[in-house]
């Protein structure tokens, strides 16, 4: 869900609605089709997994970097090439999704050292743990718009403050934390 908002520019378009503006082009412009896109996953854990599977009918090159390389059977099955190096993955991703748990090693890891690997452009999605980015170095790289676009449920810290950096980037689709129900009410 978070990829399509990004890649569609969906958020820009629901808010001209509310305005009651209608300007198509100020919209198509960065709005794109997920297909043909190189998505590459920073941990291909249980939710990793479970991405990667959701996204092979979009027929886009996906990508793995995770300490642990797949069976090739299950592998074969997503259809997810692996990245043993995460600097070599990063400069081809179209969008960049983090899906590895906040430890020692990945505290932090997403600072502006590694934000500069990333393709000019880059969507990232971020669903694990906000202190996994630099947070002052993802909304420079947003104002700059070396991310294009950026968005998860994850902050740190929790609650984010009323003046976090990340509530008035450019181009991010932040909500809080979200949970959903097993099944909705009728
Ligand atoms: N936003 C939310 O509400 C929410 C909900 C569930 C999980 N999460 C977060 O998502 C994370 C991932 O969840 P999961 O269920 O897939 O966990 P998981 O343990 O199944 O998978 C994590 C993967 O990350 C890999 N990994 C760990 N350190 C790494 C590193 N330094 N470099 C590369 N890969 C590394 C592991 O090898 C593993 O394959 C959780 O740790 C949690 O922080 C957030």
């Amino acid at each position: 869900m978070r990829i399509l908002i990004l890649v569609r520019n969906f958020l820009p378009g629901y808010h001209q609605v509310i305005k009651g503006d209608w300007n198509v082009a100020a919209i198509a412009y960065r709005a794109y089709d997920l297909e043909g896109k190189t998505i590459g996953t920073v941990g291909a854990g249980r939710i990793g997994k479970l991405l990667l599977q959701r996204l092979k009918p979009f027929n886009c090159n996906l990508l793995y970097h995770d300490r642990l390389k797949m069976e090739p059977e299950l592998e074969k099955e997503i259809g997810a090439k692996f990245e043993e190096d995460l600097d070599t993955m990063l400069p081809k991703c179209d969008v960049v999704v983090i899906n590895t748990p906040l430890t020692e090693k990945t505290k932090g890891m997403f600072d502006a050292n590694k934000i500069a690997k990333l393709k000019k452009g880059v969507l990232i999605v971020n669903n694990a743990r906000g202190a996994i980015m630099d947070a002052q170095a993802v909304a420079d790289a947003c104002a700059s718009g070396h991310i294009a676009g950026y968005s998860g449920d994850v902050w740190y810290p929790q609650p984010a403050p009323k003046d976090h950096v990340w509530r008035s980037m450019p181009n991010h689709a932040m909500t809080l934390i979200s949970q959903a129900q097993p099944l909705m009410h009728n």
